[in-house]
Order: C-alpha cells, then structure tokens, then sequence
C-alpha cells in the first residue's frame, strides 16, 4: 500500500464528495436490508393466518404494509445506490483525469534521455493502462468495501438479534468463496495481462505494417505479412480462451456457494424451527434474501484484494516515472531576455547513451545578427550543436555561453523561448497547415501566416490544394513532399521572429532554384537574427559570415567563402564539386 500513498492527495482533495459518498452508502445499505425483514414479517403473517391466528382483515392490512413497504425501502435504496454511483465513481473519474495530467506534465518536463532510454509503448501504458488500474482502486475498490463493510455489519446485527445459531451455520462458507474468487481473480488477471501483451503485439504488428504498406507492396511480400499475422492472431485467439475459460469459472462457483449456503440455512434453520428454537417461519426466508444479498459484498472481498494489488502494481510503476528528475533543469527563475551571441568553447560531447563522442574541441563565437554556415560529412556532429544550443543535452567539457552567460545558467525558458529550429526530419502535427506553422506563434494572424509561408516559398503549393491552409495533414489528410514538408516546418520557424533561428540541412529536399530563392528571403529575414544554417551545400553556406567544417566532431576548416575556396581542403573541393555538378545541370 506504500505506493498508493501517492493518491492521498487527492483523496483529501475530493474529501467533501468522498465523505458524502460514504454517508449516502451507509444509508442506503440500511435501506436495502430493510426487505428480507419485512419479507420474513410478511411470511409470519400468512403463517399467522393459515393457523388462524389473525383474521383476514388484519392479514390484509398487514401484508398490504408489508409490501409497500418493501417497495418503498426499494425505491430510496436504488436512488441512494445511483447517488453512491454519482459521488464515489465520479471522484473516482476526477483522480484519474487529474493524475493524466500530472504524468503528462511531467512528461514534458524529462529530457530527451528519457524517452530515449523508455519505449514509447510504455510511457503510453503508465498513462493509460497503469492509471485505469488505479482508478479501479479509487474508485470501484472503495465502494464497494464500504457497500461490503455497511452491509455486513447492519446484517449481523439484524441476523444474530433474530437467530444467532442460524447466523453462524449461514455465515459459514462465505470465507471459502471469498478465498476462491480471490485466487479466481487472480488468475483472471494474469490471463488477461497475457491478452493484453499479445493484443498489443498484434496492433503494433498491423501499425507498422500500415505505415510502411508502400514497402510492402513495392517488395511484393504482402504473403509473408499476412501469414506472419495469422500467427499472431492464433496465439492471441488461443490466450483470450485461455481466459475466457476462467473467466467461465466465476459465476458458476459464485451459484455452487450460494446454492450451499441456501441448503444450509434451509435444513439447519427448518431442524430448528421443528425443534422449536426458531420462533417464526418468517425467519428462514428472511435469512435466504441475508445470504443471497451478502454474498456478492463477500465475493468482492475477493475481487477487491486482487483490485488494489493491481493498482499498487500500476501505481509504483507511475511513481517511478514521477520521481524520475529531468536532466536538464532550469536554473534561473527570472526570465533572461536573450540577444543572440553564442559562444563554444573547447566543447566536448559523448552522447551519454551510446558513449559516441560526437564533438572534440569545438571552439567558435558568433555575435548577435551574425550567420554561422556548418559544413561536414555525414555523422560529423553538426546537428550536435545545434541541440546544444537549444539544450537539449548538458556539456561535462568546454563551456557554451549564450550573452557571455554559461548556457546552464540561463533561464530554460527565455532560452527555447528565443530559438526557431528547424530540424533535419521536419515534423508536421496532424492538423491543418495554418496550425502548424502558428505552431511557432500561438497568436499569429492570418497575415502573419500567409508571409511566413510566402517567404519559405510554399505559399504557392499551399492555395494549390483546394482547402489552401486548412488542409489536414498527416493520416488523416494530406502527405506533403519532402521539400513542402521542409519549407512548412521553416515558416513555422521564421513566424516566431526569433533572436536565434537554427536551420538543420532543412533545404535538402528543395531543388536548387527553390533554395536560392529561400536563401534570399532568409538574408532580409535574419538580418538582424543570430542564424545557424547546416548544410551539405555551399550555396547554403557562402553567404554565411563564418563557415565551420567538422570532421569527426572537430573543426578542420574555418573562415569565410573566400577564405576557404582560396585553401585546400574540404570546403574547396565541395565547390569545385557542386560548381561543376551546376553547370552539367
Ligand atoms: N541522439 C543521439 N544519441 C546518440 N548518438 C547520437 C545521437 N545523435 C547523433 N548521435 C551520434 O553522434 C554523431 C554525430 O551526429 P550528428 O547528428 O551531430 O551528425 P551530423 O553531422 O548532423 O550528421 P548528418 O549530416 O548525417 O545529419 C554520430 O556518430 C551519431 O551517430
């Protein structure tokens, strides 16, 4: 139960609702053992009668009483069971949605590490699965303790002030079926965390194979993937009738203890009313509706106990998530406007996952409007600085300085606050284009959006679809090319008007003429914009003030385009390349 402690808070929260939950439970147990009374009173009436105790007209009032009675009792215990329903359940509701967001916020706040080291499959099920498990716990598991507590109690007054010898032979093989459907639940659970791991296999199998369905079909082997599927769905099959088979078991054992129970309380209570210890006929039947209405309070005993060790389960996995500290933390409270001069000093970094050292060394300073131009091979680091920037990650070696201040020093906030990046693999939400790019300004107008897109140059393709910047993307619309991709995740960048706008290789799928023309919008842009741009072409990086080459994480090149075409080296070599890859085109 130590795990669940965490849920305390908002039991006291919810306290007032939970209070009346439990009052309006208690009344209406009471309510609802009113009818075996005046069930086993109405008995002794007519038994009154046939031994022509009573005449017909008191036999007639009575019953009459009797039986409104029970209707009445019937009447306020079921609206007092639906408002039972309403408060319990409900703040059960309430923890849950309010526990969703407390893991999803705290989400937010882990750093990329983290989702790195934790599969996606997994922080979806802490999320869904793990909190539907504590719900059941708050909220079921509550209810029905009290409704078993109230009942139980009320009962055993009643039975044991109208026959205690008959009380004890009737209570006798409620503990057997509490145990069994205890050791029932339990199996059902394993059984059907079973279904689920092979359901969740299976949906994970048919997503993936809808995503790449091109490859599919394009390497014709829809054959293998269909029967790789059967085989999954046959284990599945056979796990979900591994369960249903016990889950088969649980009504049937619930009658098998009723039926005993009933048995005994016949013969036992009809010796003793033969024997004269039972005064009234009445109270056989009043016990039969006791054992009937005690029995399913007795077996959630059961189902309760595997309930809680579920949600204990569930909930240490949640609170493991919850205690995780992000890795990278905002150290300033006061927001730090930032102007754009960045610094690197002899910085070193090991992506701690891998143990790759992505960068050796790297020194350069940019001022504040300045543009940096990153060229290298492929794996050289240069998309590594630029998620240092943003930090993305934390530096052991060398200092980054952002305004002459240690990165890690600044407020985290102002930090992003004042970055537009562009990555190498745009991503577009699925939602429309204006939303995507407003994405970068929450507050853009439809102006704002229109230049942003006419100066990434995708203005045009955009009013081409008929439902221009309210087109849907991704499943459930539209799939822009690569280059739409890239020029949509730009405007969304430039919308921002950002101190620093980092730009990783994001014109790659832009022909050449295109990328011209973006370049030039983005010189009038970033005039006064601290601007990164990584590239693998020159004619990204010519304009640029400064032009770094990495190989292997460290700068082997650096300079201006003049500078570093008037050298050999890397950088020449590609311009000679692509100079003459321009003229054959
Ligand atoms: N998130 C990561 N976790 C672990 N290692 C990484 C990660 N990102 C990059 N690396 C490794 O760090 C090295 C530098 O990668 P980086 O992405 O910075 O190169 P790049 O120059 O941007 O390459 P490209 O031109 O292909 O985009 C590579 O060896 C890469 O495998």
């Amino acid at each position: 139960m130590k795990a669940l402690k965490h849920l305390n808070k908002y039991f006291y929260k919810y306290r007032y609702r939970l209070i009346i939950g439990v009052i309006i439970t208690i009344i209406s147990k009471i309510f609802v053992l009113f009818t075996p009374r005046f069930v086993g009173d109405s008995i002794n009436i007519i038994s009154d009668k046939l031994a022509g105790k009573i005449s017909y007209d008191v036999f007639k009032t009575e019953l009459i009483t009797n039986v409104s009675l029970i209707i009445g009792a019937a009447i306020v215990a079921g609206i007092l069971t639906f408002l039972m329903r309403q408060t319990i359940i409900n703040v059960s509701r309430y923890i849950e949605y309010d526990l969703k967001n407390e893991i999803y916020q705290h989400y937010q706040v882990l750093s990329l590490n983290f989702y790195k080291s934790n599969r996606t499959g997994d922080l979806m099920n802490r999320i869904s699965e793990d909190v539907g498990k504590v719900r059941m716990y708050v909220g079921p598991a509550l209810m029905y303790t009290i409704n078993t507590i109230t009942l139980f109690t009320v009962a055993i007054i009643y039975m044991v002030n109208t026959a205690p010898v008959l009380t004890l032979y009737t209570l006798l093989p409620l503990p057997i079926l509490s145990v069994s459907i205890y050791k029932l639940s339990r199996l059902i659970n394993k059984r059907s965390t079973i279904v689920q791991q092979s359901l969740s296999t299976l949906s994970t199998y048919a997503q993936e194979t809808f995503s790449g369905i091109s490859v599919i079909k394009s390497y014709g082997i829809e054959t293998k993937t269909n029967s790789e599927f059967a085989d999954l769905s046959a284990e599945n099959r056979q796990k979900q009738i591994n369960l249903t088979k016990v889950q088969a078991l649980f009504f049937p054992l619930m009658i098998l203890l009723i039926g005993v129970s009933n048995l005994i309380v016949i013969y036992v209570g009809g010796m003793q009313y033969m024997n004269g210890e039972i005064e009234n006929i009445g109270t056989i039947a009043e016990f039969i509706i006791y054992v009937n209405m005690l029995t399913w309070p007795v077996a959630t005993v059961g189902w309760v106990t595997s309930l809680v060790q579920q949600a204990e389960a569930s909930q240490e996995r949640i609170n493991e998530f919850l205690k995780t500290e992000p890795e990278i933390k905002n150290a300033a409270n006061e927001l730090t406007p930032i102007k754009g001069n960045i610094e690197f000093k002899n910085v070193s970094f090991v992506y701690p996952d891998t143990n790759i050292q992505a960068l050796k060394d790297v020194s350069f300073t940019l001022k504040s409007g300045e543009t940096l131009a990153i060229l290298g091979k492929t794996g050289s680091g240069k998309s590594t600085i630029l998620d240092l920037i943003g930090r993305l990650y934390d530096i052991e070696n060398g200092n980054i300085l952002v305004d002459n201040t240690t990165i890690s020093k600044l407020n985290l906030y102002s930090l992003r606050e004042s970055i537009g990046y562009v990555p190498q693999d745009a991503f577009l939400f699925s939602d429309t284009i204006k939303n995507n790019i407003m994405f970068g300004k929450e507050d853009a107008t439809d102006e704002e959006v229109i230049e942003a897109a006419k100066d990434a140059k995708v203005h045009k393709n955009i009013i081409g679809f008929s439902k221009g910047y309210d087109t849907i993307l991704g499943e459930r619309g539209i799939t822009l090319s690569g280059g739409q991709k890239q020029r949509v995740s730009i405007a969304r960048a430039i919308i921002k008007k950002p101190e620093i706008l980092l730009f990783d290789d994001c014109l790659s799928a832009v022909d050449t003429e295109t990328e011209e023309k973006i370049l030039k919008n983005l010189v009038r842009l970033t005039k006064d914009k601290t601007t990164i741009i990584v590239s693998h072409r020159v004619s990204s990086a010519k304009n640029a003030d400064q032009i770094i080459v990495l190989e292997d994480g460290k700068i082997i090149q650096t300079g201006n385009h003049e500078n570093l075409i008037s050298v050999e080296g890397y950088y020449k070599e590609l311009y000679t390349k692509q100079l003459s890859e321009k003229e054959i085109q």
